[in-house]
């Protein structure tokens, strides 16, 4: 049995103290952006870090079932926007009354102002039709490629970029517009751009939308809605 001795756990994860710290710091403060986008170009070099740091993600039968396609034309983001405002406005339909409301006041995306789009899609015949870990749960390969958005958007925070996932769209919009094969699956529109400045906490619980659920609620032991250990 380990020791809970806080420095014996330290020492054994081969992290120092600071390296541990920065890892939550970078979990904790990482925020969903929309409006605080920099319009000046991301480096090509750090764009770099960030899919090198998506595409060492975990993924089911270590398929790498994704593909990144990265938008800098202001042209193909406009017409990504404007298909974000058709299904917004079909999305905010969906509310009543005052709750439609604020959900209009809400803005939900920074297509063109981030200065790069990053579509993030996910290829299920990457790597034949079994893959190993997915016989049972074709999902998994969908849920292979958003740990590497959650890789990226954790190394982005640390590189002083912040990334806004979009996901209000009619997902063939998005693939005609880019040219998508029709058995390609498109998981994320990422807005991508340096950033002075970011929430404390999520902009949705900061505009009153909804608030975070208590962590306790949310832990079950030994099985469903069991809460004593
Ligand atoms: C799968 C998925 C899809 C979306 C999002 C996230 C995820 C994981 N989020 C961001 C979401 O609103 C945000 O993560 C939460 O509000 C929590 O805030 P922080 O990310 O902690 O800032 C998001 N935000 C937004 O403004 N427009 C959107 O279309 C989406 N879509």
């Amino acid at each position: 049995m380990r020791p809970f001795d806080e420095d014996a756990l330290l020492a054994a994860s081969g992290f120092s103290l600071a390296e541990r710290e920065a890892v939550y710091h970078a979990i904790m403060t990482r925020r969903d952006v929309r409006s605080q986008f920099l319009p000046d170009p991301l480096p090509d070099h750090v764009v770099e870090r960030l899919l090198t740091a998506a595409h060492h993600a975990p993924s089911v039968g270590f398929m790498q079932p994704w593909n990144f396609i990265l938008v800098k034309s202001p042209t193909v983001r406009a017409r990504i926007q404007d298909a974000f405002s058709k299904a917004n406005e079909e999305a905010a339909l969906m509310f009543e009354g005052e709750r439609r409301q604020v959900y209009r006041s809400l803005k939900l995306e920074g297509i063109v102002e981030a200065p790069l789009g990053i579509c993030v899609t996910c290829d299920p015949t990457r790597s034949g039709s079994v893959v190993l870990g997915r016989t049972h749960n074709p999902r998994m390969d969908s849920y292979s490629t958003v740990c590497a958005i959650q890789n990226l958007w954790l190394a982005a925070r640390a590189e002083g970029i912040g990334i806004g996932w979009v996901s209000i769209f009619r997902e063939g919009d998005l693939k005609s517009i880019l040219g998508i094969p029709e058995h390609v699956e498109v998981v994320a529109w990422l807005c991508a751009g340096f950033v002075d400045k970011l929430y404390d906490e999520p902009e949705l619980s900061v505009k009153g939308w909804r608030q975070r659920l208590p962590l306790e609620e949310l832990v079950f032991h030994d099985g469903w809605g069991r809460r004593e250990r």
